[in-house]
């Protein structure tokens, strides 16, 4: 004989309906009871499977994060503090996020030479080879620089750097870079220039003191300004690639920190900057590579076959330029997330003042590497590029005394010994 549960979950059988019926109300009314408990029973049990389920994702979740976490402990702190320590009267100790980047490691590595205290963070992400991150860790440490792996949207992580030390600058370089990339990866950007610059900011407005913030912006925030050279007063309001956007979302963003809560920022508009322990998707770095391996190279070209051109800034005077702001940045005026008074607002271009053309970039490699490339010129497709950039540098000589020294020609020629001594000819594997 079938139970009264089965009647309830299988009540296909004609006759038995007939037979029902005819029990009349009092059989309905159990009927339709038993069924709502029935169902109330199933909801209860779907709902405590639920819970348990997510009870033990989080579980899970907080294990693997505590378990994969590469920071904390004492071991951990002890580096932390030792690698921030400050070696001269008057110095700085300085966060420098994204210090295993290009300009990062040269950032960090003139601060601690000058007797700076620098502690790094760097997501070590896969943009372009990370064993290239990885080997400027290496020079770093050997210099006493200690490099906390990490993403600057972790607040849980920044919270527990200015616990440890009592920063008095932000060195903000780390960033989703490349123009073109953008077009691929969109999210990429949010995520490192605007999310990633808002978590640094939240923690930087409630830490205690406030540090002074130097970050990097771009000179792709000029989009299709055609005003030339680039003044910091030109329009920036006509980006041309979402990597420029998000720069230019940065600079409005820091404004607003500086304005409520007091922060003291300074946003540089780097121009092409480029140099031994390079980016490797950068077109100089690519070009010789590909040059060396006998490969074809790309080089756009403008409307009516113009030559592009940049005004490629070599990495020792982009250097100067970093310190000369994080010297000249002025304190920030709040204190526990609350503004106290006016802080320094400033924005300067960090170019060479004098634009080189593609081709013209292409024969100095050719020079130096005593190869001739495989050009293939095609039209620039539209994909976020600018037809030139030109720095006009006055503010940040006025300001800091900002002089770049260096020259296209010897600066590359500086990369590509570099180039040569780290991969070799036999290029792509690093010799060492
Ligand atoms: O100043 C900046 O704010 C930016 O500078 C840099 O961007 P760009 O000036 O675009 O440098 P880069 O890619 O080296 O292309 C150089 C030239 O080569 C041309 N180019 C490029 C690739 C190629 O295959 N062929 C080619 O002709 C290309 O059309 C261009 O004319 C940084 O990458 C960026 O992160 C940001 O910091």
């Amino acid at each position: 004989m079938p139970s009264a549960l089965e009647d309830e979950l299988f009540p296909s059988t004609p006759g038995k309906f007939k037979i029902e019926r005819s029990h009349g109300m009092n059989r309905q009314f159990h009927r339709c009871f038993a069924s709502t408990s029935t169902m109330f029973l199933w909801a209860l049990f779907l709902i405590a499977l639920t819970a348990s389920y997510l009870s033990f994702q989080s579980f899970v979740d907080s294990g693997s994060r505590y378990f994969s976490a590469s920071w904390g402990g004492i071991q951990w702190e002890k580096q932390v503090r030792n690698s921030a320590q400050i070696h001269r009267s008057g110095g700085m100790s300085v966060l420098v996020t994204g210090a295993a980047g290009f300009v990062g490691t040269h950032v960090s590595l003139a601060l601690k030479k000058r007797g700076d205290g620098v502690v790094g963070i760097d997501n070590f992400n896969s943009y372009y080879d990370p064993s290239l991150k990885k080997a400027r860790r290496s020079l770093l440490k050997s210099h006493g620089v200690f490099i906390v792996e990490g993403d600057i949207n972790d607040n849980r992580l920044l919270d527990k750097l200015f616990d440890t030390v009592a920063f008095t600058h932000v060195m903000h370089l780390a960033a989703q870079a490349g123009v073109r990339y953008a077009m691929e990866n969109p999210h990429s950007y949010v995520h490192s220039n605007i999310a990633g610059l808002i978590t640094l900011l939240e923690v930087c407005k409630t830490a205690n003191p406030q540090p002074s913030i130097v970050w990097a912006s771009s000179s792709s925030v000029y989009g299709l300004n055609d005003n030339v050279p680039f003044s910091e007063s030109d329009r920036t309001d006509q980006p041309a690639s979402l990597y420029a956007a998000t720069k230019k979302a940065g600079e409005e963003i820091t404004h607003t920190y500086n304005h409520i809560y007091g922060l003291s920022v300074t946003g540089l508009r780097f121009f092409t900057v480029y140099g031994p322990w390079g980016r490797p998707d950068m077109a100089y770095f690519s070009f010789t590579r590909n040059i060396l391996q006998g490969k074809p190279i790309t080089i756009y070209r403008g409307k009516n076959r113009v030559d592009l051109a940049r005004d490629f800034t070599y990495i020792d005077d982009i250097v100067k330029g970093c310190l000369g702001s994080l010297d000249t940045s002025g304190k920030s005026t709040g204190s526990g997330g609350k503004k106290r008074g006016p802080a320094p607002y400033r924005i300067f271009n960090l170019g060479n003042t004098s634009p080189v053309t593609v081709p013209t970039l292409v024969s100095i490699l050719e020079r130096h590497l005593k190869m001739k490339a495989k050009k293939n010129f095609v039209d620039m497709p539209g994909n976020g590029d600018v037809p030139f950039t030109h720095a006009n540098i006055s503010l940040a000589r006025r300001e800091f005394g900002y002089k770049p020294t260096t020259d296209l020609q010897t600066g590359l020629k500086k990369f590509v010994r570099w180039y040569l001594s780290y991969y070799g000819y036999n290029h792509g594997k690093p010799v060492n």
